[in-house]
């Protein structure tokens, strides 16, 4: 097994790499490629630690070898956001940098799946399915946006608010990943219930915990701890699921097409990416207005992934 990570020297590949070399399975080949000169040297330092997981470090010429025969790539690469700035800011650096890594992704590994953290999110999957699309290798079953950090705030912040132990509880995060496209369905928690003017606050605070680390770093980037952890479980679950085990997630796909053409939702994971999508289940009067009142903003965050791939 070969799993590639591509922007592995910025604030959340380093996380994510170290959590990568702790929990991936004995065996695995770990790929570290950034633009950073600093990359080969966190791979060496990660290489230290003593798990059977074997990390190699390439730098800014060595796109291609590291990506060489990868069963998945995780893509943490791009620029953070800075206060005052909302994800839709970071499209312009953003878009090439992941239609650059996808174009190298269907020369390389065209059968990897591939899971895209660079936001936006729900802008960028969209480029990276163009990418695949134009050049004939596209499976939707093996694409992926990471909203993994968002079910586990969510989980966090129920927890605190109830006083749980966050780990017993569960909250469904549908949608996309940005702002009023999060969408938490309170309503389908077990074991907790909520008033009205609770889910108000949690869905506005699920919806924006992003801008409340990017204001708590204060121009020092964006969320990297949380996300790390958060992108190495859905790393190691589509590790499993190829590996042969049966793993349900949350992630922003192609699915149906019901609401919008990508679209966060519950799945179960297995040896070809995307197994079973799992219905979204039964929402509130509260979940099903919010859901109303966002499709034409996600729908439209899409096309512009879709158009600047037909365009160019
Ligand atoms: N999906 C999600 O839930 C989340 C997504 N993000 C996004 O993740 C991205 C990365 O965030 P951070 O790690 O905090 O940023 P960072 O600035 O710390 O690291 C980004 C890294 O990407 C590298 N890079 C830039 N262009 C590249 C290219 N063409 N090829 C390879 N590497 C390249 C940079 O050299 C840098 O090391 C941002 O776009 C951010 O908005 C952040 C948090 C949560
Ligand atoms: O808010 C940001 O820019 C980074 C992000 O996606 C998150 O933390 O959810």
């Amino acid at each position: 097994m070969k799993v590639a990570v591509l922007g592995a020297a910025g604030g959340i590949g380093q996380a994510l790499s170290l959590l990568l070399k702790l929990d991936l399975p004995a065996g695995t080949e770990l790929a570290l490629y950034d633009l950073a000169p600093v990359t080969p040297g966190v791979a060496v330092d990660l290489s230290h630690i003593p798990t059977a997981v074997q990390v190699k470090g390439y730098g800014k010429e060595d796109l291609a070898t590291a990506l060489k025969g990868a069963d998945v790539v995780m893509i943490p690469a791009g620029m953070p956001r800075k206060p005052g700035m909302d994800r839709s800011d970071l499209f312009n650096v953003n878009a090439n940098v992941v239609k650059t890594l996808a174009e190298a992704i269907v020369e390389q590994c065209p059968k990897a799946l591939v899971g895209v953290i660079t936001n936006p999110v729900n802008t960028t999957v969209a480029i990276a399915a163009e990418v695949f699309k134009k050049a004939g290798t596209y499976d939707a079953r093996r694409l992926f946006g990471v909203t993994t950090l968002d079910v586990i705030r969510a989980e966090t912040f129920v927890a605190e608010l109830k006083g749980k132990n966050p780990a017993e509880i569960t909250v469904p995060v549908i949608g996309g990943h940005s702002g009023t496209t999060i969408l938490p369905l309170l309503s389908q928690v077990a074991g907790v219930s909520f008033s009205d003017d609770e889910v108000a606050s949690l869905t506005h605070r699920i919806q924006n915990a992003g801008t409340e680390v990017v204001e708590a770093k204060a121009g020092g980037g964006s969320a990297t701890l949380s996300m790390g952890q958060a992108a190495a479980r859905f790393c190691v679950s589509l590790v499993k699921g190829l590996q042969g085990e049966e793993v349900t997630e949350y992630a922003y796909v192609e699915g149906e097409g019901t609401h919008a053409r990508f679209f966060a939702q519950p799945l179960v994971l297995g040896k070809n990416g995307v197994e079973r999508l799992l219905p979204i289940g039964s929402l509130s009067g509260f979940e099903q207005k919010a859901m109303d009142d966002m499709l034409p903003t996600l729908q439209g965050d899409i096309k512009l992934g879709e158009d600047f791939v037909q365009n160019a």
